[in-house]
C-alpha cells in the first residue's frame, strides 16, 4: 500500500486496491498476495477520516459503499492473502488486516493493532465487531472492543488478532514463508474451506447491505458525531505544531 502519509483508506485509495485485486484475482498465474506497506511505521491508519467529516450524506454513503466492498472482497477472496503488518494498525487498518489468511506482525512496541473505534466516540459496526469475533472469539473481541483496545505486538499475538510476531527485518521473508505453506495445500479444497468458515459473516452485511449504509449515514450525520470527528483530526493536525 502506497498512499502517503498514513496509508488512510480514502476513496480513491480503496478504489485502487479494489482493481488491484480484481486484475490480480483475474490473472490466473497468481494464487496468493501479501498486503504491506511502503509508509514507514505505519501500515495503515485506517478509514479516511476525512471521508467521514464535513461531507454530504450521498459522499457518506459512497465512501461506506466502497468500505463494505473493501471488506467483502477481500474477505472472501479466493486467493491466499497474507497481512505483512510493518507498522501501527487501528481501526480500519486492523480490520483490512483481520480480512487476510494470516498476519505476520514486526516486533515494534509502536506498532499497536486493534479496533479502537469507541476511542474516537464511532461505534465499530456489526462486520467489523464479526470478523474480530471469528478471529479473537467473543469474549476477548467484546473485551477489546468496549474498551477500544490497541494491542502492542506481545499482547495481540496473546490475544490472537496476529498469527506470527518476528524482528522487523523478517516481516516480509516470513510472509513469503507461510505464503508457499498455504500455497502448499490444494487450491480448490483450500478455497471451498475458506468460503465455509467466512461465508456466513459475508452474508449477513450482504443481505443487510443497503440498512448498513443508511445506519452509517444516518450516525455519521449527527451533529455529536461530526463534532467528535472534528475534534479528532485538529487534535492529529495539532500534533505537529
Ligand atoms: C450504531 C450504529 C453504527 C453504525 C455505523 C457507524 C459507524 C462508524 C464506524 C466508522 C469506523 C471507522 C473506522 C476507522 O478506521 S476511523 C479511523 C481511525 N484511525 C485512527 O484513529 C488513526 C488516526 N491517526 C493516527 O493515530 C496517527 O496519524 C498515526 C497513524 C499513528 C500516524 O502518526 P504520525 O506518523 O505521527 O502521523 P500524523 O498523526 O502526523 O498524521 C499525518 C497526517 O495524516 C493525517 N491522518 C492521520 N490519520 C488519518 C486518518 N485516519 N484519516 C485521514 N487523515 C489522517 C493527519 O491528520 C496528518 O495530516 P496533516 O499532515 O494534514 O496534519
Amino acid at each position: 500500500m502506497r498512499n502517503p502519509p498514513v496509508n488512510s483508506l480514502s476513496l480513491e485509495f480503496l478504489t485502487e486496491l479494489l482493481i488491484s485485486l480484481e486484475k490480480l484475482e483475474n490473472d490466473k498465474t497468481f494464487h496468493g498476495i501479501i498486503i504491506t506497506s511502503d509508509c514507514p511505521g505505519i501500515f495503515s491508519a485506517g478509514l479516511d477520516l476525512t471521508e467521514m467529516c464535513g461531507r454530504d450524506p450521498e459522499h457518506y454513503a459512497e465512501y461506506w459503499k466502497a468500505v463494505q466492498e473493501m471488506w467483502l472482497r477481500f474477505y472472501l477472496s479466493n486467493l491466499v492473502v497474507i497481512a505483512a503488518i510493518n507498522g501501527v494498525s487501528p481501526a480500519g487498518g486492523c480490520l483490512l488486516s483481520l480480512t487476510c489468511d494470516y498476519r505476520v506482525l514486526a516486533n515494534n512496541p509502536k506498532y499497536a493493532i486493534g479496533l479502537n473505534e469507541t476511542l474516537l466516540g464511532i461505534v465499530a459496526p456489526f462486520w467489523f465487531k464479526d470478523t474480530l469475533v471469528n478471529t479473537i472469539g467473543h469474549r476477548s473481541a467484546e473485551r477489546a472492543l468496549q474498551l477500544g483496545l490497541l494491542f502492542p505486538p506481545a499482547e495481540a499475538l496473546r490475544v490472537g488478532v496476529v498469527d506470527q510476531v518476528v524482528p522487523e527485518d523478517q516481516v516480509q521473508s516470513t510472509a513469503r514463508l507461510v505464503m508457499a505453506q498455504w500455497l502448499d495445500i490444494p487450491d480448490h479444497a483450500r478455497q471451498l474451506t475458506k468460503t465455509l468458515m467466512r461465508k456466513p459473516t459475508a452474508d449477513r452485511l450482504l443481505t443487510e447491505r443497503d440498512a448498513d449504509i443508511q445506519n452509517f449515514v444516518r450516525f455519521i450525520c449527527k451533529d455529536s458525531i461530526q463534532k467528535s470527528l472534528h475534534a479528532y483530526l485538529e487534535k492529529l493536525k495539532q500534533k505537529k505544531g
